[in-house]
């Protein structure tokens, strides 16, 4: 099947195959054809350029693409969308003058998610997320991490985690599972820390990675949560199983879970609200991606990732969601890139390089994903007829997409 896109106002984040990650300065350019068209044949993308030159091509349905922008599908590499139930009566509580922090404190929070997951079976898990993930589909979300991390006793992590894979098994974008069994630490272990970081290491970790049910690892690496010391001791134990670290560091609190990561040659480092000169200086030079999550920032009302110290120490930067039902209970990357815009200063072309081919890096899949590259796979958005690409992050909360394409497949 080739399928031929015309008269497109403009092919955004066109690409050599060997460009993997931009960073600093680079992001300012996105590197872009107007008046273009785009050949895909089957699920990849096979050619384009401009109508000034279009050769004779024989497609088999032609797409007027006129005052229409195209572009890659957005790389969400930071969600938890496999959750059960919701937390809106947390949302009330917050509204009402509590902290997330006090609400957890109360048992509130990743506890309260966590038990309704261990409640709720397998199969209505799935029911419920897949929901979620169609929905972001819809919204220009081409490319998926998922983590494990509400079900915090063995059975119930590895639910989530065939969940993820089930989710991946059913749908063409690709999804990448993040084991995220430190992400708090159950009640029953609150005098105990410990105990619950062996049971993570010692039991649930091994199983995780003979059922090949995650590709990385994570820790939420914070005061009131997991210590530098224990980021250390999983993110070795982690590296005899092959999974790479992705890990959740500087929400709240700077604690050195930065430097833990790098040191582990963290494929990506996210969050990030609270950053000082020694995490930026650690990042230099590294393969570590940092991931900054701002829907996460809105929705709790902490800090803004300091996109442009990061930027101008020429560091690159990815956007993610964090869809979760807690912090960010959304998983629309429109939003993340026009917040990412309007309140941590970011250029429209740094956003779009930021939630594209930088979040495919943070998933390991620039060589496949993440911009319009002849080979690559043919996930792409098509606008409404719109003025320019800044109208996107511009005209937050508007829908400016008319059809996505995932393989070559409108979703
Ligand atoms: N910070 C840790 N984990 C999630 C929130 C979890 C929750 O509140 O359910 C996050 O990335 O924001
Ligand atoms: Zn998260």
């Amino acid at each position: 099947m080739r399928l031929l896109l015309t008269n497109i106002r403009e092919l955004l984040q066109v690409r050599e195959q060997n460009i993997r990650k931009v960073s600093g300065s680079e992001m300012k350019e996105l590197p872009s054809i107007k008046n273009a068209w785009l050949l895909i044949e089957d699920d990849k993308i096979a050619d384009f350029g401009s109508m000034d030159n279009l050769p004779e091509l024989n497609a088999d349905k032609t797409i007027d693409a006129t005052g229409k922008i195209v572009l890659p599908t957005w790389c969400d590499s930071h969600t938890h969308i496999v959750y059960a139930g919701n937390r809106e009566l947390e949302f009330a509580d917050r509204i009402n003058g509590l902290s997330y922090e006090e609400i957890a404190n109360r048992g509130g929070g990743i506890l309260n998610s966590a038990k309704t997951l261990q409640e709720t079976p397998e199969d209505e898990v799935y029911k419920q997320s897949s929901k979620r993930l169609e929905e972001v589909m819809k919204l220009g979300t081409g490319a998926v991490e998922i983590k494990s991390g509400y079900g915090l006793t063995e059975e119930a992590e590895l639910k989530m985690l065939r969940v993820i894979k089930k989710l991946r098994e059913n749908y063409d974008l690709p999804v990448k599972s993040t084991f995220l069994g430190a992400h708090a630490i159950p009640k029953e272990y609150k005098n105990d820390p410990d105990a619950y970081m062996d049971l993570v290491i010692k039991n649930i970790l091994p199983k995780v990675a003979e059922e090949k049910l995650a590709d990385y690892i994570d820790i939420f690496c914070e005061k009131g949560y997991f210590s530098v010391e224990d980021t250390n001791k999983l993110l070795s134990a982690a590296k005899e199983f092959g999974l790479k670290p992705k890990i959740h560091v500087n929400q709240f609190n700077a604690i050195g879970g930065v430097k833990a990561g790098v040191e582990h040659d963290a494929l990506s480092v996210d969050h990030l609200e609270v950053m000082n000169d020694e995490d930026i200086e650690v990042l230099k030079g590294s393969n570590t991606m940092p991931v900054a999550l701002p829907s996460c920032s809105l929705f709790l009302s902490i800090p803004y990732t300091p996109a442009r110290k990061i930027l101008d120490a020429e560091l690159p930067l990815a956007l993610a969601t964090d869809f979760n039902p807690g912090s960010t209970p959304s998983g629309n990357m429109n939003l993340v890139v026009s917040l990412a815009c309007i309140k941590m200063k970011m250029t429209p072309e740094e956003v779009i390089n930021a939630a594209t081919i930088n979040g495919a890096y943070a998933m390991e899949l620039s060589d496949t994903h993440g911009s319009i590259t002849k080979g690559k796979m043919a996930n792409f958005i098509v606008t409404k007829d719109i003025p320019s690409y800044t109208f996107l992050p511009y005209a937050f909360g508007t829908n400016s997409i008319e059809s996505v394409y995932i393989n070559g497949k409108i979703v």
